[in-house]
């Protein structure tokens, strides 16, 4: 805390003592989203995953069958006996059969007998062979079979016979799917599901996974030995166990006594540095790749300064970034040799330079109470769960939340932040879905302010028809919030997707023209990640990057390191 002109400010820096982890972001249309005639040359689009999938379900019309065997789902039992027989009818129907080579001649094994046993003596009285006394009441039903039609070899004698099944047609069919049913699935394969314009499925949404701590102790089954040693041990009757266990000496046999297995430690999450690197280790990777390429054995000159600026461009750091670093590369190393290395530690350098005005910490102005934060952004960014975890930060630091279900488009999202609210004991204002967003955005505000709220958070709808409606909601909400008090919101946050690329840069360019964006989030770190987009547009909008996403769960916010991010970027560790 610090007293500021007379102003009462709390700094929140969320330092490292507090915080210790269906597909792509679907983007807005592209007619939504075009880049702006600032926008860099180069662009390249963010991979197509409708469109590969839709080839390759051109191509691979069938079932897909997993390359390893080991991979491929385990099918129910009856079903895999149910297969096995129906494999064995192949076996044993399969034409030409007969004509498979007979096996080479052994030679009669030498027969080697004892003493005959009683059984093989043919003297010996033949053996009873009326088994009626099997039958129990009368004689059972019986059950048709269809046999194979036994073969007669060359020779006159039977052929083997190897199995008798029921006829293929008389395998039983799923339960759920009549003949006709069946037929019709086989006809038309049903491939709606890869079509990129159907709309994504709203519901029923499953957030379960957000409720409280999994229990992290394998649960035993009810009765299960361990469970049962574990309930007598509790009970301080160890002895109880020993006599109460199946073991005879009579009877020739006793259970194995095997020591419980000792329970799996849950295992701890990775830091979030180490997910970081995890994340941007493709990109790090490929660009250390090329930089040894480029850089083995060679001096340095104007064409490998031009193939260099080339390979940083690629890796999303921007032209004016790219620039900078060959002209540093170049300072008074020009036509001598610069190893890998070397190369490495001037790229992190200058990318920390970059980023290191843009690492700030988020700024709470409490003498606006509540302070407002709206968050904007494409839909799948991470707005929600961003929300979600921002909440959990500040509310772990004493302040009292008032959460917005501001994306009215989408029932999950209001469900989503629900969850967050309850996890986060933060009240959450919320409205049926299509009801207006920035009455609601300013209904919350009465209540953030009735609740006595120090901070109010107004999650935002990513997806709208085009890019008028986006305007025209999020200038309303701004709108009505400014009814109430004239400089909401305070922080105006934007969510970025770190596995989108080069399209964030667009993505940014027009949420800050129309919501005012004054603060970013860079989420999915931990994924995939291309993470020098981060410094382009660092280098080109210069506004605040106060936390990047580096997981789902409720602890996976970082505050934005600059250095940190850097060394990630360059593929050193440090
Ligand atoms: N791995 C990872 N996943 C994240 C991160 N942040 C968000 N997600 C996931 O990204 C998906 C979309 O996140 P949301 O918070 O629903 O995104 P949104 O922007 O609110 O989406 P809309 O409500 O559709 O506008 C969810 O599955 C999140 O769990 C992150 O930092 N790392």
């Amino acid at each position: 805390m610090s007293e500021k002109k007379g102003f009462f400010r709390r700094v929140f820096s969320f330092g490292a003592a507090e915080d210790t982890s269906p597909a792509p972001a679907e983007m807005l249309p592209s007619e939504t989203l075009l880049p702006t005639a600032e926008a860099p040359a180069v662009e390249r689009p963010a991979p197509d995953v409708g469109a590969t999938a839709g080839e390759s379900a051109a191509t691979v019309p069938a079932l897909p069958v997993a390359a390893d065997p080991a991979a491929a789902p385990v099918a129910p039992m009856d079903e895999r006996a149910s297969h096995a027989d129906h494999t064995a009818a192949e076996h044993a129907l399969a034409p030409g059969a007969e004509d498979l080579p007979e096996p080479a001649e052994l030679p009669e094994p030498a027969l080697v007998v004892a003493d005959t046993p009683e059984w093989l003596d043919p003297d010996a009285p033949e053996p009873e062979t009326d088994f009626s006394w099997l039958e129990a009441d009368g004689p059972v039903e019986d059950v048709p079979e269809r046999t194979v039609p036994v073969e007669t070899a060359s020779d006159g004698s039977p052929a083997p016979v190897l199995h008798e099944v029921p006829g293929e047609d008389s395998l039983p069919l799923p339960a759920t799917l009549s003949g006709d049913a069946v037929a019709e699935a086989e006809d038309e394969p049903d491939f709606s599901f890869l079509d990129p314009e159907a709309p994504l499925p709203e519901e029923p949404a499953d957030f379960s996974w957000l409720e409280a701590p999994v229990d992290d102790e394998p649960a035993d089954e009810a009765g299960s030995p361990s469970d049962a040693v574990a309930s007598v041990a509790a009970a301080g009757i160890a002895a109880a166990t020993a006599s109460a266990a199946p073991s005879s000496a009579d009877a020739g046999w006793r259970l194995r006594q095997v020591a419980a297995p000792a329970p799996a430690a849950p295992a701890a999450p990775k830091p979030w540095l180490e997910r970081l690197r995890e994340g941007l280790a493709r990109s790090s990777g490929q660009l250390s790749g090329q930089i040894t390429a480029l850089f083995t054995k060679r001096r340095l000159d104007e064409a490998t300064l031009q193939e260099f600026e080339d390979v940083l461009i690629q890796a999303d750091l921007g032209v004016e970034t790219a620039l900078r670093i060959t002209d540093r590369l170049s300072e008074g190393r020009f036509g001598k040799e610069i190893t890998g290395s070397e190369v490495r530690a001037i790229l992190a350098d200058e990318v920390e330079a970059t980023l290191r005005p843009v690492a700030v910490p988020l700024e709470l102005d409490l003498e606006k109470k509540p302070h407002v934060i709206l968050v904007v952004g494409v839909n799948g960014t991470g707005k929600t769960t961003t929300i979600g975890k921002l909440a959990a930060k500040l509310t772990r630091g004493g302040l009292k939340v008032t959460l917005c279900a501001g994306d009215t488009f989408r029932a999950a999202a209001v469900e989503q932040l629900k969850i967050w609210g309850e996890r986060t004991g933060s009240e959450v204002i919320a409205k049926a879905i299509g009801a207006d967003a920035a009455g609601l955005a300013f209904e919350a505000y009465d209540a953030a302010v009735a609740n006595g709220s120090d901070v109010l958070i107004i999650d935002t709808a990513g997806r709208l028809q085009n890019r008028t409606e986006l305007m025209a909601e999020l200038e309303k909400i701004v709108r009505v919030l400014q009814r109430r008090e004239p400089d909401a919101p305070h922080t105006v946050l934007q969510t970025l997707d770190a596995t989108t690329g080069q399209n964030a840069l667009s993505q940014v360019e027009i949420f800050r023209n129309v919501a005012g964006v004054n603060g970013l989030v860079m989420t999915k770190l931990d994924g995939t990640a291309r993470g020098g987009i981060l410094v382009a547009i660092a280098a080109k909008y210069r506004l605040p990057v106060y936390f990047i996403g580096v997981g789902e769960g409720i602890d996976d916010l970082e505050p934005f390191k600059a250095r940190e991010f850097a060394m990630a970027i360059a593929g050193q560790t440090a």
